[in-house]
């Protein structure tokens, strides 16, 4: 019996997203059993803590490489936007699934935009990024902490704690709560996070049956332009808990745009900077953003 087992989060999002790989690899693959390995990771268990301070890189992934490892699964599905710009050693991204929409949301039960907030709201994000870019918009806005999955942080907007919190449009849409998004905060007035919208397949790097079996759920563009955008994240050393944001679009045909942003979450200044390139040379784009937003100081802000 041919058998691929998924190894996943436990979280709503995650077991969406591990569901839809499996679905669309046994649509690909007739007669091959596709299975869920659900399993919890050290960003699940630690939530009284921003990700940044708890050093973020990879927390999301390390018990699901074990698994690969010791042979209880052989491959593994991510949100592209947790996984470390370095994989670990003898693992690699094997696909990058059609992305959906990159942008942030902006969700409230009582006001529609971030310039509808009346002076002093609270807002509740742990992101760097997104505090960043709110004390740019509105310095006025008290930011406060909020973290957990997105079900807990919605049912923490509706028992009043907040006036508004962001999270990413991606993962609502997926759980069918786009009902909830209030408004869409988008490129190039809002940055969202590098590889934001994308779901990734991780696999072990020697593995080539499995890597034949994954390269048809692949989408070209948007795995050149979260490349484009992860290339820029690696020259900056940062990582998904860093106020980094990137954004790349095919702006027309064989030519990729890339946005780059660095932000103090605590002053609100934003350093930006921007370039064209050819979509077959993705990390040359992300590195050329890099060194512009270098360039500007993006070094000193990040320390
Ligand atoms: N860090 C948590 C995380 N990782 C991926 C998503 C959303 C789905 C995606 O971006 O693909 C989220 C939740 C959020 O930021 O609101």
């Amino acid at each position: 019996m041919k058998q691929l087992r998924i190894a996943t989060r436990q979280s709503a999002l995650a077991l969406w997203q591990a569901e839809h790989v499996a679905a669309r690899l046994r649509q690909l693959h007739a007669g091959l059993v596709v299975e869920l390995v659900p399993m919890t990771t050290r960003g699940d268990q630690i939530l009284d803590q921003p990700l940044s301070a708890i050093g973020g890189k990879g927390l999301f992934l390390k018990e699901l490489e074990v698994a690969m490892q010791e042979g209880r699964a052989d491959i593994a599905v991510h949100s592209l936007k947790d996984v470390p710009m370095q994989l670990e050693a003898g693992f690699a991204l094997g696909a990058v699934l059609e992305r959906a929409d990159a942008a942030d949301a902006f969700v409230s039960n009582r006001y529609r935009s971030l310039v509808e907030l009346p002076a002093g709201a609270r807002v509740g994000t742990s992101s760097l990024r997104r505090q960043a870019q709110l004390r740019a918009l509105r310095p006025d806005l008290q930011l406060i902490d909020l973290r957990g999955n997105v079900g807990t942080r919605l049912g923490k907007l509706d028992a009043e704690q907040y006036d508004a919190i962001v999270l990413a449009c991606a993962g609502l849409d997926r759980l069918g709560l786009a009902g909830r998004i209030a408004s869409r905060l988008q490129p190039p007035d809002w940055i969202p996070a590098v590889a934001q919208g994308a779901i990734a397949v991780e696999y072990r790097s020697g593995d080539r049956a499995t890597l034949e079996r994954l390269q048809p759920l692949n989408d070209a563009d948007s795995w050149r332009c979260t490349a484009a955008e992860r290339a820029m994240n690696r020259r900056l050393h940062g990582s998904c808990s860093v106020p980094i944001g990137a954004y790349c679009l095919e702006i027309e045909q064989g030519l990729l745009q890339l946005i780059g942003l660095v932000g103090d979450a605590r002053s609100g200044r934003l350093l930006r900077a921007e370039a064209l390139g050819a979509v077959d040379a993705p990390e040359a784009l992300g590195e050329q953003v890099a060194q512009r937003l270098l360039d500007q100081g993006a070094d000193a802000m990040l320390r």
